[in-house]
């Protein structure tokens, strides 16, 4: 198994390039069922979850080659049996994305019930309540979903209970070949989702008011292939932009789709770190010593600060002038970087979905154990904001979301490695 060792202490100047986003590459990929034309994905990154997710389609009989660098070329022609095996969808989340397409397109599916980040319980109701209410039937067997809906699915209004990215992307995903028209309620408006109504819609489906609450898609016969390129990575963005703010120094994000980080330029601003925003591209600075000013946050569905931002803030709020408050209300169980941060001599304290960052703290190097994704880079920040040498244990979980890591961050002048356990 691989580590990350770090040296902190080093400013960072450079460039970083923004890649496209793991959260909108995987339900792209899933797409590639609805059709038996390509679907060839551009901006892809080359991540362990988009190679798994291909191995996955793979032995649903969508085949899957990359062209060059970051373009993937998927065909799902002629599909094989719709069975997603436990041990090719327990490993991450989008994978049970598969399961509205199938049905949609083969008119049945079985699907192992998805692992991911251990982040929280991440129960599936409000996707199965969706792949119900547009007409299939839907049975739970030792671990394994296994829906039906031999004349094909039939437009329906859905409104969802809670908003969710994953439920409001996996019924769009059922909808566009359903007969009728779909009514989403009460859907997420992230980026992503936007980006996937945008890909559907290219492959000729009727998705209108994606990125707001309300989605309505008319269902077509059949989608044709189409080619499409992948949103930034606003969360790889967010990381290497916080990651500039905590070691300091002055780092260009470049294709970085400020848009779609608001909350996260306001948050870094009223911490004292200076954010431009030029076109797509975002250059964030601090010069070394500049104190940073405690802010509280709290996690909320977009347009709200992500979730998946937390840890890395988490790391930066540590070094601040003085004591903040970390809300989160998305994940239950999404402070394991919290004791982790603690060895290399942060102060916070969690109490339920709160979590009180005492500052200023000094990092000072040590082993640590990645927890999850965005756990592990979290410690990759305050490996690169400290003193001394910082060893990232299981670094499997950041290879999930992140590629060149420390190619990029070397870049700019950090000193960061990777080696062999
Ligand atoms: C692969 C991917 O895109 N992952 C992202 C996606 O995860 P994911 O799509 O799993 O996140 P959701 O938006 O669905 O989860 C939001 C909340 O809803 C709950 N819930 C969700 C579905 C359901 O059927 N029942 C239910 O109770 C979840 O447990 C959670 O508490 O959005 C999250 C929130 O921005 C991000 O942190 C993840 O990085
Ligand atoms: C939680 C994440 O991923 P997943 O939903 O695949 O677990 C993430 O990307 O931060």
């Amino acid at each position: 198994m691989d580590r990350i060792r770090i040296r902190g202490g080093t400013p960072l100047h450079g460039e970083i390039p923004i890649y496209g986003a793991k959260n909108s590459a995987l339900k792209l990929m899933a797409a590639a069922l609805l059709t038996d034309e390509p679907l060839i994905l551009k901006n892809m990154p080359r991540l362990a979850d988009t190679r798994f997710m291909a191995q996955l389609l793979a032995h649903l009989g969508v085949v899957s080659e990359e062209q060059n660098h970051n373009v993937l070329h998927l065909h799902g022609e002629h599909l094989e049996e719709p069975y997603a095996p436990y041990d090719l969808v327990r490993k991450m989340r989008a994978t049970f994305n598969v399961l509205g397409p199938l049905v949609a397109r083969t008119g049945r599916a079985k699907v192992s019930l998805p692992g991911g980040c251990a982040i929280g319980a991440r129960p599936v109701d409000l996707h199965l309540k969706a792949l119900e209410a547009l007409g299939a039937t839907v049975e739970l067997d030792e671990g394994y979903v296994i829906a039906s809906a031999p004349n094909g699915l039939t437009g329906a209004e859905i409104d969802f209970p809670m908003v969710s990215v994953g439920a409001t992307e996996h019924a769009m995903l059922m909808a566009v070949l359903a007969s009728g028209r779909t009514l989403l309620e009460n859907c997420a408006r992230e980026p992503e989702i936007a980006d996937l109504a945008d890909c559907l819609n290219a492959m000729g489906a009727k998705v209108s008011g994606a990125g707001t609450s309300t989605i309505t898609i008319d269902g077509v016969p059949r989608l044709s292939g189409t080619t499409w390129s992948v949103v930034p990575d606003r969360i790889e963005a967010g990381t290497y932009a916080i990651a500039a703010a905590a070691a300091g120094g002055e780092v260009t994000l470049v294709k970085a789709a400020p848009a779609a980080n608001r909350a996260l330029w306001d948050a870094l601003r009223r911490a004292g770190i200076t954010i431009a925003i030029e076109g797509e591209n975002v250059t964030v600075s601090r010069a070394p010593g500049t104190p940073i000013q405690p802010v509280d946050i709290q996690t909320a569905p977009w347009p709200g600060f992500a979730t998946d931002l937390q840890a890395q803030f988490m790391a930066l709020m540590a070094l601040a002038d003085g004591t903040s408050l970390i809300r989160e209300t998305i994940f239950e169980n999404r402070f394991m970087h919290a004791p982790e941060l603690t060895r290399l001599g942060a102060r916070i304290e969690v109490h339920g979905n709160e979590a009180v960052v005492r500052g200023p703290a000094a990092y000072r190097g040590a082993p640590v154990m990645a927890t999850d994704l965005r756990a592990s880079v979290s410690l990759v920040i305050a490996g690169l904001a400290g003193e001394g040498e910082t060893l990232v244990n299981r670094v499997y979980h950041l290879d999930r979301g992140f590629e060149h890591l420390e190619e990029k961050l070397s870049r700019c002048g950090a000193r960061i490695g990777r080696e062999k356990e």
